[in-house]
């Protein structure tokens, strides 16, 4: 991985424009590379920060037909449950864009944690082998174009908390959790050996709440012994910061 980009903006808003350009090209510069534009999103307050793709000039400027749409964590609940990543997604970005409904990949509903991560490690697997998406040769895993990533304020991203085992595993895509610090307990989640098979890894980190985690990923000083689960995120070509004031408070 080349060095970190960190962009630091005075406000959220300067990052949704930030955020903006940045999508921008680099849907233009896959889609012309490899026809499609594979993006995995997080949940949480990053959905509201993509807000300005929704509108003009990039709204009408970009190939939304070759966007695929994947989720880097989600609860186990119903799509249309209050507290479902889709959710979440659909009304505050898919909805707006016109991806084609059958580009966008949630989980499937009325599993339990256990089978809803494999079937989505199944799924993955099988769009790998009809080269929908396609492979990093260094890792095996699949290689998305780029990853959309918030931080907890206790440092965790997608669901890969702190103080669970799960951020170490090595061998699957897709593993699962029933005891969430953060409701709801079920969710699935990429793994990390996935997260950094990706291309390009945006961190779209905004607020006060987040500083000390920021200050940990970025600054000099020493983590809590092991490494926060934010200090693992490592893909394979970039990864980039884009950060407000608030966020940058401690550092
Ligand atoms: O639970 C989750 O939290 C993180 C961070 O969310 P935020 O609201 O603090 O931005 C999010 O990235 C993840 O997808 C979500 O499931």
């Amino acid at each position: 991985m080349a060095l970190p980009t960190v962009q630091k903006f005075e406000s959220e808003e300067q990052v949704a424009v930030a955020l903006a350009i940045y999508i921008f090209h680099l849907s233009a510069k896959y889609i012309a590379a490899n026809g499609s534009f594979s993006v995995v999103l997080s949940g949480g307050s990053l959905i509201d920060t993509l807000r300005k793709l929704t509108e003009p000039p990039y709204a009408n400027s970009i190939d939304w037909s070759k966007w695929l749409i994947f989720f880097l964590d989600e609860r186990v609940v119903p799509l249309d449950h209050p507290d479902s990543n889709y959710k979440l997604a659909y009304e505050g970005f898919l909805s707006k864009v016109p991806i084609p409904a059958s580009n966008i990949f949630p989980i499937k509903e009325k599993l339990s944690p256990e089978e809803a991560a494999d079937e989505y490690e199944q799924r993955l697997k099988h769009l790998v082998a009809n080269n929908t998406l396609k492979t990093s040769p260094t890792t095996g895993f699949a290689k998305f174009d780029l990853m959309l990533v918030g931080i907890g304020p206790e440092g965790h991203v997608a669901s890969l908390f702190c103080w669970h085992f799960e951020r170490f595993e090595k061998k699957k895509w897709v593993t699962f959790i029933k005891d969430s610090p953060k409701p709801p307990s079920n969710r699935i989640t990429f793994t990390f050996p996935l997260i950094n098979s990706a291309s390009e890894i945006a961190m779209v980190v905004t607020g006060e709440d987040v500083a000390d985690a920021v200050k940990v990923a970025l600054g000099k000083h020493a983590s809590y012994g092991y490494p926060l689960p934010v200090q693992k995120v490592s893909p394979e070509e970039n990864l980039t910061w884009f950060l407000d004031k608030e966020a940058t408070s401690e550092l």
